[in-house]
This record gives structure tokens, C-alpha cells and sequence, in this order.
């Protein structure tokens, strides 16, 4: 299963950019304890350039190119990026193996679903469009009522280590599939798959900013993304003790009152939505 670790560095506004203190963090294959490469390490000062990135990717061509292009627009990317999971699924199966140390079978079924995953969501980006502006039945003629749905803005991404893209994937897809603009902080002991994913966005012309990838540890990346101003909502799936510090970091900025956390902790299938 030889196959090269590419180098990356870390995906800011559509462009691979090295992490502002110029850290990195070997890649240890699991199952041979071998660095066989690194990653760059993110720190508040990237957390700010990726914020501020996915922030003005909302209001590129005043929104026209995103956040109120039509759910169709959107999903002819979410499709591009399914078609390139499966063109790459041997190659990122393969990485993804190597560096969270799962059998290779599953790995590939993974790539499979992290396909699956893409599309389904463009499916719903498409269905978005018919129920855009529903009227709402009121019981006076002098009102006018209708659902908008619009994106809640910038959304942070953070993800654990066993389903390195997918669990990724189950946060992306959704969030540009709305129109957010995001910012996907993986786990630091499987990020390989995540940074392939940012090649995939470079090469499917993903508008620029719309989805930023930031590798590094918890307490350097992690926990600027959770705590930062303009991030309007974070997902988080993880250990209980590190939700505990997220929910907590989200408090301080009273996101938690406005419907802006989920976390998937470690107990199976526990959600807490606030
Ligand atoms: N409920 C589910 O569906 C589900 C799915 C997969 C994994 N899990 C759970 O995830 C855990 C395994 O994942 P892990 O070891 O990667 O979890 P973890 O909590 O150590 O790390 C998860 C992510 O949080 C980041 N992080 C760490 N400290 C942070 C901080 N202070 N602020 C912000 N981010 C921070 C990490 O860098 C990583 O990206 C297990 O407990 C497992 O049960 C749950
Ligand atoms: N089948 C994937 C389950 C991921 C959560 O742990």
C-alpha cells in the first residue's frame, strides 16, 4: 500500500497558504509508528486570515456567487467534488489508511459514502429551490407571509479522527449545501484525506473562501475557531471533554442562545441542539 503523503499546507481563501508561524506536525502511521510526512499546524493568526476569507466569501458579487446563487448552483459543485471522491477513491483510501491506521476495506467503503454524502446534499441544495419563498397560510387577508431560507453565515467545522472525511463530509456538505461559507478544522491525528479534500475544491473551481481548511492541535486551532466572533455557528463532533470547552468557549459569545452549537459527543447518537 506504498503510496507518497502529499505536503500541504493549510487552505485559506482558495489557496494553499503556510501557517502564519510556520509550524508543522509529523504524520505518524499508527499500525508502523513511521512519520511519513507532516502537516501544517494552524494558530489564531490562520484562524483569523480563514475567518475573515469565509466571511467575504458570503458577500462576493454581493452574495450572487454564494450565499444567494440558487440551491442548483450549489450543488453542481457538491456533484463535481462526489465525481472526484470516486475518480480518487483508491488514492484517498489508501491515505486515509495509512494515516488513522483503519483496515484499507473500510477506509474505501468510507470514500464511497463520503460520495454518497455530496450528492445527497446536492439533492437537497436542488430541492431548496422549490421551497424557496413557501407561503404561510395566515388568518387575516391584510398580512402576506413566506419562508426565506437563508444561510446563517460563517459555520466552523470540527471533526475527530475515526471517520477522518466522512464525519468531515456529514459537516461540509450540509454547510455549503446552504450557502454557508465554512471553515473545517480536522483532527490532528488523521488530516491527510481533509487536505485532499481542499485539492479537490481547487480543482472543481470551488468559489474562493467558500470552504477553508485549517490542520493543527486543538488548543492552537481548534479552540480560536470555536471562540471567534464572527463564526455565527460551530459544529463539533468529539470527546465529552473537549465539547465541554467548546460549549463553553460558545457561551461567552451567548452563540449557545441563538441556536448556533451542535455536538456530537461520545456517547452513540447523542445530539444536543441548543
Ligand atoms: N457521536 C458521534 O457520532 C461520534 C463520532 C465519532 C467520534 N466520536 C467521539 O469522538 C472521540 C474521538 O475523537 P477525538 O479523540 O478526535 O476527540 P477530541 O475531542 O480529542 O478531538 C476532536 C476535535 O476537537 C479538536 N479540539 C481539541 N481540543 C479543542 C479545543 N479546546 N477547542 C476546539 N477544538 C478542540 C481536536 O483537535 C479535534 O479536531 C471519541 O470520544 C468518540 O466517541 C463521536
Ligand atoms: N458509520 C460511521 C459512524 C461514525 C460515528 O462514530
Amino acid at each position: 500500500m506504498a503510496i507518497p503523503v502529499p505536503s500541504r499546507e493549510l487552505f485559506i481563501d482558495g489557496e494553499w497558504k503556510a501557517p502564519v508561524l510556520k509550524k508543522r506536525i509529523p504524520i505518524i502511521n499508527p499500525s508502523t509508528q513511521q512519520i511519513i510526512g507532516d502537516i501544517p499546524a494552524a494558530t489564531k493568526e490562520d484562524v483569523d486570515l480563514a475567518v475573515a476569507a469565509a466571511k467575504s466569501a458570503l458577500s462576493h458579487n454581493k452574495g450572487a456567487d454564494w450565499s444567494s446563487a440558487s440551491g442548483s448552483v450549489r450543488a453542481r459543485y457538491l456533484r463535481a467534488i462526489a465525481a472526484k471522491i470516486t475518480e480518487k477513491k483508491t488514492e484517498l483510501g489508501k491515505l486515509e489508511a495509512l494515516d488513522s491506521g483503519k483496515p484499507l476495506d473500510e477506509t474505501l467503503w468510507d470514500m464511497d459514502d463520503v460520495a454518497g454524502c455530496f450528492n445527497y446534499y446536492a439533492d437537497l441544495a436542488e430541492n431548496l429551490d422549490e421551497k424557496q419563498k413557501a407561503p404561510v397560510s395566515l388568518p387575516m387577508e391584510t398580512f402576506k407571509s413566506y419562508v426565506l431560507k437563508e444561510p446563517i453565515g460563517v459555520v466552523g467545522l470540527i471533526t475527530p479522527w475515526n471517520y477522518p472525511l466522512l464525519i468531515a463530509t456529514w459537516k461540509v456538505a450540509p454547510a455549503l449545501a446552504a450557502g454557508c461559507a465554512a471553515i473545517l478544522k480536522p483532527s490532528e491525528l488523521a488530516s491527510v484525506t481533509c487536505l485532499e479534500l481542499a485539492e479537490i475544491c481547487r480543482e472543481v473551481g470551488l468559489p474562493r473562501g467558500v470552504l477553508n481548511i485549517l490542520t493543527g492541535l486543538g488548543p492552537e486551532a481548534g479552540a480560536p475557531l470555536a471562540s471567534h466572533p464572527d463564526v455565527d455557528k460551530i459544529t463539533f463532533t468529539g470527546s465529552n471533554a473537549t465539547g465541554s470547552k467548546i460549549m463553553t468557549a460558545a457561551a461567552q459569545l451567548v452563540k449557545v442562545f441563538l441556536g448556533s452549537i451542535i455536538c456530537k459527543l461520545c456517547v452513540a447518537n447523542i445530539v444536543l441542539l441548543f
